[in-house]
């Protein structure tokens, strides 16, 4: 099947970003999307985009990051259609958005964007921008005090999104932990994920659940509701497609690299990790042997960021 490779932009000023209504005449006709469009023969990602936001929407751009690359297949009048969703975002840009070809052009706050109804594929775009880079996952501690003292140094580093993960504990201590330290978390901004099951986060506010890579093969659909976020970890394709038949959120995905807590297991190496991020739809975070210093790295290939237990909780 034939690819069509899309050039996909998020145009960002502070806290808002800037979407266009399709047109009835168009596919998914009253959707919003981020504006773009199909990548011309000879275009690179970046001459596409700038040239689509000159035609739509009279900005002149630059700087365009990458942010996730999505493949999708629609359903058109019954026949399928194979789209590359290449999607970049940017703040630096000059003059005014307006709608050029009659679409109504809007900026929306970014927490406004989950009650929007977008083409199927843009999901994953929509979790890419509300996670960060850094994905913390706990590690060591004494006690209740030392917790949260090390969690107040992973929230000080400014990262965003964070797991619990307390294997010797049960139930009830983990409630606990969760319960006493979800105020800081949400006070700094960041996301709280428990490494258990879902009747674990009905008894808490954290905001997700991390299934263990045994745990995705629990379930045929999606254990818990939209509003809470659904993290998948996996090591091989197999695992991949499950955590996607299941609707995962986003995914960890490891060991990319040698790692101290898993000897046992054979580092994928990034070409490995690469060509499999390739096939997912979602944010997948490259897990094993991360390092801050391997952010970019990780980035260049396909990865939403980094997740790590020694690197972030110390
Ligand atoms: N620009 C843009 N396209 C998107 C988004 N999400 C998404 O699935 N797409 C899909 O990517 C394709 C965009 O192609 P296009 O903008 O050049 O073409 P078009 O609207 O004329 O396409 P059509 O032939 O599907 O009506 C469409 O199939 C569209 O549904 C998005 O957020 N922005």
């Amino acid at each position: 099947m034939d690819v069509l490779d899309i050039a996909v932009g998020v145009l960002r000023c502070e806290e808002e970003i800037c979407l266009s209504l399709r047109q009835k005449h168009q596919s998914h006709a009253d959707h919003w999307e981020f504006p773009g469009g199909k990548i011309e023969a000879g275009e690179s990602i970046d001459e596409a985009l700038k040239r689509e936001f000159i035609e739509e929407l009279g900005v002149q751009t630059d700087n365009w990051q990458p942010l996730i690359e999505i493949p999708w297949v629609y359903d058109k009048k019954g026949e399928e259609v194979s789209v590359r969703l290449h999607v970049y975002q940017t703040y630096d840009f000059d003059g005014t958005p307006h709608g050029k070809e009659g679409q109504l052009v809007r900026w929306f706050n970014q927490n406004e964007l989950r009650e929007l109804t977008f083409p199927q594929a843009n999901q994953g775009i929509l979790t890419a921008l509300e996670l960060g880079d850094r994905y913390a996952i706990s590690g060591r501690f004494a006690d209740s005090e030392d917790f949260s003292a090390r969690l107040d140094k992973v929230l000080s580093d400014g990262i965003k999104l964070i797991q619990l993960r307390a294997k010797g504990l049960d139930e009830a201590e983990v409630l606990k932990l969760a319960q006493d330290n979800i105020d800081a978390i949400h006070k700094a901004g960041a996301k709280l994920m428990l490494n258990g099951t879902p009747e674990w986060l009905a008894q808490t506010r954290a905001d997700g659940i991390q299934l263990a890579s045994n745990q995705l093969f629990e379930y045929d659909s999606r254990p818990i509701g939209k509003d809470k976020l659904l993290g998948a970890s996996t090591h091989n394709a197999e695992e991949l497609t499950q955590a996607l038949k299941i609707d995962a959120d986003f995914i960890l995905l490891s060991p990319v690299l040698p790692t101290a807590t898993h000897p046992d297991m054979d580092a994928l190496g990034w070409e490995a990790f690469a060509e499999m991020v390739k096939e997912i739809p979602v944010p997948v975070f490259a897990l094993g042997g991360m390092k801050t210093e391997l952010l970019n790295q990780a980035k260049l290939n396909g990865a939403q960021g980094i997740a790590a237990i020694s690197e972030f909780w110390k």
